[in-house]
Order: C-alpha cells, then structure tokens, then sequence
C-alpha cells in the first residue's frame, strides 16, 4: 500500500510587521524553519492516516537534508528512494508575512529539478508496486508524467494535481492519471473559465473529462468539492461541513493525502465517498495554524472515517 510521492522543499518563515522594500533591511519579530513541498505534505497526510507511504525526491547535501529526511521517518515515511546530490541545494521556500497576514515567496526548486529518468529507474520496483502514486508539478514536469505512466503501465492507481499550476499543461497528463484534482485556480489556468461557485466547477469538471481525464475532482475551499466522472457525466457537488477554519494553507495537500490514503485502503469504495471523507479530514486541518503541523493523525479522527 505504498504512496510515492515527490518534492522536499524547506520552508523558512520570517514574520515582520511589513515586507521590506527592495535593498532595505528590517527587524522581524519571529523565524522558524517548517518543511514543505505539495508532494511532501500530501505523503504525510497520508502516512499520519495510516498508509504505509515512501517518497521519491532528490535533496542536496546541505544544512537541510538531515532535518528533512528526520522529519519523514519521524512521519513513518521511508526515505528509500531519497537520493542526494552535490549538485544543487535542497529546495527551499523563504517565505516573509507582515502583520495584515501578506506574505512574499521564493521558490528555489534547486535539487528537485535534478529528479529525473534514472532516479525514477533506480525506484522502478516501488514504483511499479504502489498502489497508489500521486504526482505534482513542483519537479519537472517530464518527470512527474513517466511516472504516471509507470504507475498506469504496471496498473497502479495514480492521481495528478496540477499544482503549481501552467497554463500550458503537456494533454498527455490528462489521459495519464486515474483521478486528476485541482484548486479552482488550477482549474481556471488549466481551462480558461472562471471557477466562483459550484456550478463553475462542475462546468470546468467537465471541459477536463473532455480532455482526457477519468476522474475529476475541484476542490472549494469551504465548499467542499465536485467530483465529475466520466462513467458517469453528471458533476456531483459533495459539500463539507461549516467550521471556523484558522489557517487554511495546506487545505489542498490534506484534502489530497487524505484521498490517496483512502484509494489505497478502500480501492473499492466511490470515489464520491472518498472524497467526502477527504473533504472531513482536510476541514480538521484548517482549524488549526500551519501546514504539516495541522495535519491530524489516525487517533484525532472520527472512527467513521475509516
Ligand atoms: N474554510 C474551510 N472549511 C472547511 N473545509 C475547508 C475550508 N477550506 C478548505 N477546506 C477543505 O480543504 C479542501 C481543499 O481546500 P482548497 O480548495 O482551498 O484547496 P487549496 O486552494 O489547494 O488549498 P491550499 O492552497 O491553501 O492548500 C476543500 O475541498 C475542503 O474540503
């Protein structure tokens, strides 16, 4: 029941009362050091809900890796397929918040970009037997697609999200993914049409079952999200309940574990009641503040969710 999934990044985050203007320095108040990327998050959501999850990513040999690579088997990820290069720093995200919550970012994807054919080769075998691959587009992009295609060849479930999103999305990502889930602006990037309400999404759901995809879900941030299939063309809306949500940063990456973990348990349950369940854990995680830290484990969620 094995997940892989890819990108490290290392997240460092200086809050100050106002974002510096170009060659000035200021005072902050707080810094801390957290670990992200999509892939990385989405492992640990699902490795905290019980699946038993690896990761296939490249790190550089920095102050980072250490911390890094600690954190995932502190989350009871294998580290297998983690491989290290001299060649490029780990990637890293310095992020900087002012007081109103306006935040400025630099995504550096460094070694991650270095993930290629003959990384994807040395983790064949894990790859081949999971059941469940999910992929982002924090690496590139050629990568994430041959291991759809691994994963589709070898008749592993595999799912896409579009995350970060471009416009110019290769089409053969559309055919290559069991379910293919995005945000309503990777969807709008991705289609052109404004996603505002539910029946945008179920509108944009469809136009991506035209490009190809089996399986679409949208997610809606307090609307849950739609799911659209192409066995069965008629969008269904699954709503989530109303909480009062703290930080929603990571929403999407929790939503996105969440699913994996239940297509590898459950590889017999509805897509829709998957994502009903996704939809429940991921509103536990915007109750609380960050990213990973808000991400609940097995023992923090209703027995009815498994
Ligand atoms: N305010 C909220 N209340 C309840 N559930 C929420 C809320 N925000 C998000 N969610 C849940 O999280 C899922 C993903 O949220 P969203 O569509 O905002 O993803 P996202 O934009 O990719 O998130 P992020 O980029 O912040 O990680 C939603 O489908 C929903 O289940």
């Amino acid at each position: 029941r094995q997940l892989l999934i890819f990108i490290p990044i290392c997240v460092s985050v200086s809050q100050a009362p106002r974002l510096p203007k170009a060659g000035e320095t200021i005072h902050g108040h707080r810094f801390f050091i957290g670990f992200g990327g999509k892939g990385a998050n989405q492992c640990i959501q699902a490795a905290r809900m019980g699946a038993k999850t690896a990761k296939v990513c490249k790190v550089g040999r920095d102050v980072f890796w250490n911390d890094y690579i600690q954190n995932f088997k502190n989350n009871g990820t294998s580290t297998a397929y983690v491989e290290q290069t001299e060649n490029a720093a780990t990637g890293a995200a310095s992020i900087i918040v002012n007081d109103t919550g306006e935040n400025a970012i630099v995504i550096v994807a460094g070694a991650n970009m270095l993930l290629g054919q003959e990384e994807l080769q040395r983790a064949l075998t894990a790859i081949v037997n999971a059941k469940v691959l999910v992929c982002q587009l924090e690496i590139n992009p050629d990568t994430s697609l041959q291991a759809l295609r691994m994963a589709r060849e070898n008749h592993g479930q595999s799912y896409h999200n579009p995350a970060p999103a471009i416009a110019d999305l290769c089409s053969d990502f559309y055919k290559a993914s069991d379910v293919f889930c995005c945000n309503e602006s990777e969807a709008e990037l991705l289609t052109g049409l404004s996603v505002t309400s539910v029946e945008d999404a179920s509108q944009v759901g469809l136009e991506l079952l035209n490009k190809g995809c089996g399986s679409v879900i949208v997610t809606l941030g307090p609307q849950g999200c739609v799911v659209c299939q192409s066995t069965n063309m008629a969008p269904k809306h699954i709503p989530t309940t109303a909480v009062t949500a703290a930080d929603t940063t990571g929403a999407g990456d929790s939503f996105i574990g969440a699913l994996a973990f239940y297509m590898a348990h459950y590889p017999t349950m509805q897509l829709e009641e998957m994502a009903r369940r996704a939809n429940l854990v991921a509103a536990v995680s915007v109750q609380t503040v960050g990213t990973q830290t808000s991400f609940p484990f097995q023992k923090d969620l209703p027995t009815e969710l498994f």
